[in-house]
């Protein structure tokens, strides 16, 4: 790979570039220094006068952006609390957090239960067989006297007196129609006793739990028809940008949309109810209108972000009095993202329209901010050794899609910001710090929500 090739993919900008050629591994410090060292010069002559607004707005936004894990945390805390509980029916609270313990409201089991298909008997054999057996979900039976059997199948309530379950692999009948023991029978062998599990009252989860299938499944054994959850953040896309298809072939300098058909299923994996998406092109009026009128609790808009005359993101936030809690992030790809707070309760955040630029906006702002409102813990950190030597940006943290293979990280190709080949195929993405990883190099790694919990993940 050419040195030209590399400072493409980790999406240098020409200064960036110099300063690698000329500082060698370019380790320079954060902060003033960073930016001092990445544009005090002048701009390279090269550069057309027309730019020199871009520039200088481009060195201003450098000075204020915040160092990847700081933008993180700001998003994580920005929110100070879950939105409040709601009682939620059980076939509506999958992937949703409880909101208060699961106590729980009966014993389990609520009486005692056959654990076997076979016989409830009561005393020592051979024992004389009731005629009539019991099956679960009846009534309760009548109580055993010594000597006595009743068939009984697994789940069924057992009758009073009645000291051990006999599975019906281990009794047979006699000549004189008589229940005969194959093996030695134990007191209580095969009778699951009431509360077992739990008593009445008893806390089986904490708050904060995650609603998985179990969670719903034990929760209806407990008596729970409802649960106390905190409610999926609202979330509205609204998707920028005049050049944009939503079907067919690229043409006329048109592309495809992809944000509009990836960001509902990621932000739902990431624990959010996407309530409306909405292309708006590349209209100043329409983003105002959009943004103003949304009662959501996270407006999340795609393009618009850099400073481009058509760039809509920023002047609009200006205009109605929004509170930029982050202003462009030191990482690559994404660097223009942003996180507002637009209203009282409403936070927006901007990704670049670059669409592995918004993979980084989703995972650095949407994720963590998602995870406060919607109540969830902070996923395990973890890191992996990275298959080989990555190439860093001097200043910023890189994000890059690898796949996981025998606990490394293998980066991909194809992960240029404007690129989605590397990612459809990565399990995670690696954070590269600043000035890039050795071969073997522990680095942090950041599930994709599907590799971890499948695509079903992505549909509820
Ligand atoms: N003078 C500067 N120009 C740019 C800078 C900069 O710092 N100074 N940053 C570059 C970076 S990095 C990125 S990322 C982009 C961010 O730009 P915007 O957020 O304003 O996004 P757009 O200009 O609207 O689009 C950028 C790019 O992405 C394509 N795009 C947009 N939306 C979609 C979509 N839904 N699906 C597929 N592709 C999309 C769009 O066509 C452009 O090609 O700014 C750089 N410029
Ligand atoms: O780094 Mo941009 O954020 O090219 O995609």
């Amino acid at each position: 790979m050419t040195a030209r090739r590399q400072h493409e993919d980790v999406d240098l900008d020409v200064e960036e570039a110099l300063a690698l050629v000329r500082d060698g591994d370019a380790q320079v410090p954060d902060g003033s220094g960073a930016a001092g060292g990445a544009g005090s010069g002048p701009p390279p002559s090269s550069r057309s006068g027309g730019r020199e607004h871009r520039e200088q707005a481009r060195e201003t936004h450098r000075h204020k952006a915040t160092p990847w894990p700081e933008a993180r945390v700001i998003a994580e805390r920005s929110p100070r609390t879950a939105a409040a509980p709601v009682s939620v029916p059980l076939d509506a609270a999958l992937g949703l957090v409880l909101a208060a313990p699961l106590t729980a409201l009966t014993d389990l089991p609520a009486f005692d239960t056959s654990a076997m298909d076979g016989w409830a008997v009561a005393g020592p054999g051979p024992w004389d067989v009731r005629p009539e057996g019991v099956l679960a979900g009846h009534a309760e039976p009548e109580r055993l006297t010594d000597g006595e059997a009743v068939r009984i199948a697994t789940g069924a309530r057992i009758p009073q007196d009645t000291t051990a379950v006999l599975r019906s692999e281990h009794g047979r009948t006699d000549d004189r129609s008589r229940l005969q023991a194959t093996r030695e029978v134990v007191h209580g062998q095969d009778i699951r006793p009431r509360g077992q599990e739990c008593r009445s009252g008893d806390a089986l989860l904490l708050p904060g739990t995650l609603v998985t299938p179990a969670v719903l499944g034990l929760a209806a054994a407990a008596g729970y028809d409802t649960v106390a959850a905190v409610p999926r953040p609202r979330v509205e896309v609204l998707v920028l940008g005049d050049e944009l298809l939503t079907e067919g072939l690229p043409h006329e300098g048109l592309i495809r949309d992809a944000l509009g058909p990836m960001l509902p299923p990621w932000l739902r994996a990431l624990g959010a109810d996407v309530v409306a998406v909405r292309r708006l092109g590349d209209d100043a009026r329409a983003l105002h209108k959009a943004v103003t009128g949304s009662d959501a609790d996270l407006v999340v808009t795609t393009g618009g972000t850099a400073a481009g005359p058509v760039d809509h993101v920023h002047p609009t936030l200006r205009r109605i009095g929004a509170q930029l809690l982050v202003n462009g992030v030191k990482v690559r790809p994404g660097h223009p993202m942003l996180l507002a707070r637009t209203k009282e309760k409403q936070y927006l955040v901007g990704l670049p329209g670059n669409p592995l630029a918004a993979v980084s906006g989703l995972l650095t702002l949407a994720e963590p901010l998602l995870r406060t409102l919607a109540g969830r813990a902070a996923p395990e950190r973890y890191t992996l050794p990275v298959h080989e030597a990555v190439q860093g940006h001097p200043y910023d943290t890189r994000l890059i899609p690898v796949v996981l293979r025998e606990d490394r990280a293998v980066p991909v190709h194809y992960n240029g910001p404007a690129m989605l080949r590397g990612v459809a195929v990565a399990d995670a993405l690696a954070v590269v710090p600043p000035g890039g990883g050795r071969a073997g190099q522990e680095l942090e790694i950041l599930d994709l929500p599907w590799a971890t919990s499948g695509i079903g993940a992505c549909l509820t």
